[in-house]
């Protein structure tokens, strides 16, 4: 072994699968961005394995992922993804042939989504102008609720054709999500934790979702807690953003409402999103939380703050919060100085962007080098931020 490869240098092994669209363009800029990360710590390596598993694959050999694709997946200590879904297959053939199993079957049963202003990032409300006018995690139920495949349709082609979606809410699942959302609450400084429900109209499900909440709130009861029927929820999202701090979804109105509070934000494309197995009994998953957009694809585009995120998330979620820090610092120095992507407001390209997180990089090494001077750089002196609740790590 080399001598300047110290024996203890971590190795963690990343699945990746880039799927579709733009999810192949933001994959590349992070895996670039994770490399220079670990160029630049030298304490941890990363070792990539890429699976090309997409809608193209689907089309050529019948499947998206082979079926031992989930036991390859559980070798991994995590896994990256990008995004599925393109115009020539059905988008329920998509994700019910990638990514939703995925989610399913290794235990991914919460589905993390912070979002906040990031420095230099405009919102299309006003009042919104800092981190602290809008700072939100939602942590959205990722297994079951309005996704859990259960329903079916008959005689589809007749006057009295059926189709029907079932709702599904067990006690195990929502206690599971209920009780990390309020440890994610409980770990950050308002301690304040918002139940997204719809109990008036949907009678059973959404009943029993309230009633598993308010049964877990009992043992946390230095967390404040309260209730919003999900379209009241749109409203106060958008004119009291400042109100809220941690929130908990089903699947279904938490991956709306994730996509609206991005855009409150900023931009979809910003957003990252970790699907956690807390008890670790299977690898996380990490992406942004936006689709393959195919009106977008192949441009070179596609803003990757999103991806860029999810990566620190991953990195965070492996045990490197230093990794995670510097990162998002990275980042968020190249949004303060204004080089973003056109949904941001900016002229930049996907490239253009991830080129900047790179020279950040430099920055940060010579920071934390004693006396070497920044002066003359463009760019913003580097900050650490802390950009993303401690996830509990039971
Ligand atoms: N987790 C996943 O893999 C997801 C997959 N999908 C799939 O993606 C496909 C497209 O879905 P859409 O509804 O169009 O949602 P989308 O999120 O792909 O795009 C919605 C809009 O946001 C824009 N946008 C998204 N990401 C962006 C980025 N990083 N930078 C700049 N602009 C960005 C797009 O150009 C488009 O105008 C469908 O097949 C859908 O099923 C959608 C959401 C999540
Ligand atoms: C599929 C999708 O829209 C999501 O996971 O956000
Ligand atoms: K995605
Ligand atoms: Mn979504």
């Amino acid at each position: 072994m080399p001598s300047h490869i110290h024996s203890t240098t971590k190795v963690h092994r990343i699945a990746l699968i880039p799927g579709d669209g733009i999810g192949t363009e933001i994959t590349t800029a992070a895996v670039r961005a994770l490399r220079q990360l670990s160029a630049t710590l030298s304490t941890f390596t990363l070792d990539f394995t890429q699976f090309p598993w997409s809608s193209a694959t689907y089309l050529q050999e019948g499947h998206y992922m082979p079926s031992d694709g989930l036991a390859q997946l559980k070798k991994f200590d995590a896994i990256y993804f990008g995004a599925v879904g393109w115009p020539d297959v059905p988008d329920h053939i998509s994700l019910w042939g990638l990514i939703l199993p995925i989610r399913k079957t290794l235990g991914q049963y919460v589905n993390v989504r912070p979002v906040r202003m990031l420095d230099g990032v405009t919102s299309p409300l006003k009042g919104v102008q800092r981190a602290g006018d809008l700072d939100w995690v939602i942590v959205r139920e990722n297994s079951e609720g309005e996704y859990s495949g259960q329903g079916g349709i008959s005689h589809e082609d007749e006057l009295h054709g059926v189709a029907t979606e079932v709702s599904v809410f067990t006690r195990v699942g929502v206690e599971r999500v209920v009780r990390f959302a309020f440890e994610v609450a409980r770990g950050r400084p308002r301690r304040k934790l918002t139940m997204v429900t719809k109990s008036n109209a949907q009678r059973h499900g959404m009943v029993f979702w309230d009633k598993v909440f308010w049964e877990v709130a009992r043992e946390f009861p230095d967390v404040e807690t309260d209730k919003m029927l999900v379209d009241a929820m749109t409203v106060r999202m958008t004119l009291d953003p400042k109100s809220l701090d941690t929130i908990v979804a089903t699947n279904l109105h938490a991956d709306i409402l994730s996509d609206l509070a991005a855009a409150l934000a900023g931009s979809i494309g910003i957003a990252p999103s970790s699907n956690l197995n807390p008890e670790r009994t299977a690898p996380s998953m990490f992406e942004p939380i936006h689709g393959s957009a195919p009106d977008i694809a192949g441009k070179g585009v596609a803003n990757p703050v999103g991806a860029f995120w999810s990566a620190a998330e991953m990195v965070r979620w492996l045990g490197e919060d230093k990794a995670a820090d510097v990162l998002m610092e990275a980042v968020e120095n190249v949004t303060r100085a204004g080089v973003t992507t056109k949904d941001l407001g900016g002229k930049e390209n996907t490239e253009g962007v991830t080129e900047a997180v790179h020279d950040i990089y430099t920055m940060a090494s010579a920071i934390s080098v004693p006396n070497q001077s920044l002066e003359g750089n463009s760019l913003p002196p580097a900050y650490i931020l802390s950009t993303s609740p401690r996830l509990s790590k039971r």
